[in-house]
């Protein structure tokens, strides 16, 4: 299952933030570990009081996230319980969630976009191979452990975050809120929720990375044209001027779930893209219309 934390061992410090039904604090952890008092900076998960299912969940993603290991997935200590409390303890990743980074206007250069694109591929083949769906990528759940120089080449390094509560506990209105992240066929039955979906998730996500954390459906937000109406006219992301990167998140966005690449297939269409022309002839991504 996963490691219990004693409340009393956990301190708050500064709030950092809302998730969806989660505030985020940044928070200390003291332990004993080989008779020598340890406290280690975390990540305080609160999830807000709710109704029982919803916790479930909750410690259902914590679970999930504790019991495998992987350089591009973020390590959670465990889990305190404190009255009506519900806490998730991570580690504290240093730069905090992708989407805020990138809408901060850091510039960032495409082979950095790349090697972030990489990263969250191979986390995704990791998760394939144990056949564990995640239900939740987006750039909002990457978290940017080192932020990289492109100058130095130091390339930056993700994390993918916990997928919090699970697309099936969610009701209808949230679900349409995840669009474009979330997969027409999830949108159906939450039944439909395969490995495949994650794909889908990936090519938007891309897409974020690629159009600097901007929303991917800016015209769809207003209330005429409901979300919906993107993929029930079969819809697709204003595609990059890069050809092969807009081919590679168009066929990780495909309708039929059946087509989407395998993660083998992405992390090889991601190897085989040369930054070097495209770097020097289009400095920039379109601005989503
Ligand atoms: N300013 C600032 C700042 C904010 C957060 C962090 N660190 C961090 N560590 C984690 N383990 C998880 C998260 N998250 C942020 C959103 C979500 C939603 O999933 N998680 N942030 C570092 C700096």
């Amino acid at each position: 299952q996963f490691h219990t934390i004693k409340y009393e061992d956990l301190k708050w410090d500064e709030s950092l933030g809302q998730g969806s039904f989660t505030r985020i604090y940044k928070g200390y952890r003291t332990d004993i570990r080989d008779g020598e008092k340890h406290c280690t900076e975390v990540l305080l998960k609160e999830l807000d009081a709710c109704h029982k299912n919803c916790w479930e969940s909750f410690f259902e993603s914590a679970s999930l996230m504790s019991q495998i290991s992987h350089k591009h997935l973020l390590l959670v200590y465990g889990v305190s319980v404190h009255g009506e409390k519900n806490i998730m303890v991570q580690e504290f990743v240093k730069y905090g969630a992708l989407d805020l980074y990138l809408k901060r206007g850091k510039t960032v250069s495409v082979s950095w976009k790349l090697d972030v694109a990489k990263q969250l591929a191979s986390a995704l083949n990791f998760l394939e191979e144990k056949n564990i769906v995640h239900g939740n990528i987006c750039a909002k759940n990457l978290l940017l452990a080192r932020e990289g120089d492109s100058s130095q080449g130091i390339s930056p390094f993700i994390k993918l975050s916990d997928p919090g509560i699970s697309l099936a506990m969610l009701g209808k209105h949230v679900l349409l809120d995840r669009i474009p992240w979330v997969a027409p066929e999830v949108l159906i039955s939450s039944e439909n929720l395969t490995l495949e979906c994650d794909k889908w998730s990936f090519g938007a996500t891309v897409w974020e990375v690629f159009n600097n954390g901007n929303s991917p459906l800016k015209g769809y937000n207003l209330k005429e044209v409901p979300k919906r109406r993107f993929y029930e006219t079969f819809q697709r992301l204003p595609p990059s001027q890069w050809a092969e990167l807009a081919d590679l998140i168009n066929h990780c966005m495909d309708y039929q779930a059946d087509f989407r690449p395998s993660c083998r297939c992405i992390i090889r269409q991601l190897n085989s893209l040369i930054t070097s022309d495209y770097e020097i002839l289009h400095s920039t991504e379109p601005v989503a219309q």
